[in-house]
């Protein structure tokens, strides 16, 4: 039987470059993952494409979605729904694949009680000045809807220590590599694992 992929979670506060380091990650050669588009009911910025970006749903299909039970974890942020489609994310898993969710605080807490030994990481602003300036910079949200991205960024740092490693997005460059070496890592971890075990049930 094929050993199962590696869950990977991504959080940290709107703007912090979550999608940009996460982009120059599936750049690599070296690397493999496969990246879970979520489900929202937000509306597309400029140049989104639906099934590409997110899955752009109305509300009412959202609702569905959680009474079906389709949804891995999902959250209201700032007035939207985003979610996780279960079944991608089993079926990859199940393929023996590696598979990276970019997803908020809320979310990430509630797959972390659905599959506890997924890698959990926290992308963090270098200052929350610069933080701002990178919201703004996007150009995409309306003033209003920055100032509640920021509020909401304030409550995500604060669960920056419920997460396995903390990642400074100083340099996207930077922070790819530190996130890359944190994957190899974790699957050199597992490789002895289950190398210790299967010595163990030899020995038996
Ligand atoms: N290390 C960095 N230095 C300077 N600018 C950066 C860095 N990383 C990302 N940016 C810029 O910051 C802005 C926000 O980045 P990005 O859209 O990737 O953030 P995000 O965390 O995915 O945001 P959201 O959660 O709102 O989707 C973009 O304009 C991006 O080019
Ligand atoms: N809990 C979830 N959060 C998600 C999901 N997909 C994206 N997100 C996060 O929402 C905010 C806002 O995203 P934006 O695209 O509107 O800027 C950001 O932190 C995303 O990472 C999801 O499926 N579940």
């Amino acid at each position: 039987m094929k050993e199962r992929g590696l869950l990977i979670v991504l959080s940290g506060p709107s703007g912090v470059g979550k999608g940009t380091v996460r982009k120059a990650l599936f750049s690599q050669p070296d690397i493999q993952l496969q990246y879970s588009i979520s489900v929202t009911t937000r509306k597309p910025r400029e140049g989104e494409v639906d099934g590409v970006d997110y899955f752009f749903k109305t509300r009412e299909q959202f609702e569905q979605m959680i009474r079906q039970n389709e949804l891995l974890e999902w959250a209201e942020y700032v007035g939207n729904y985003y979610g996780t489609p279960i079944d991608y994310v089993e079926k990859t898993l199940q393929e023996g694949k590696d598979v990276f969710l970019e997803i908020e605080v809320q979310g990430a807490m509630q797959v972390r009680k659905v599959f506890p030994e997924a890698l959990f990481i926290f992308l963090a602003p270098p200052s929350l000045s610069e933080l701002r300036k990178r919201i703004e910079m996007r150009g995409t949200e309306s003033e209003d809807l920055i100032r509640d991205r920021l509020q909401a960024a304030k409550e995500e740092l604060e669960m920056m220590d419920a997460y396995d490693y903390v990642v400074e997005n100083d340099q996207v460059e930077l922070a790819c590599e530190r996130i890359k070496a944190i994957v190899m890592a974790e699957h050199c971890r597992r490789e002895r694992v289950a190398q210790r075990y299967k010595k163990m049930l030899e020995v038996e």
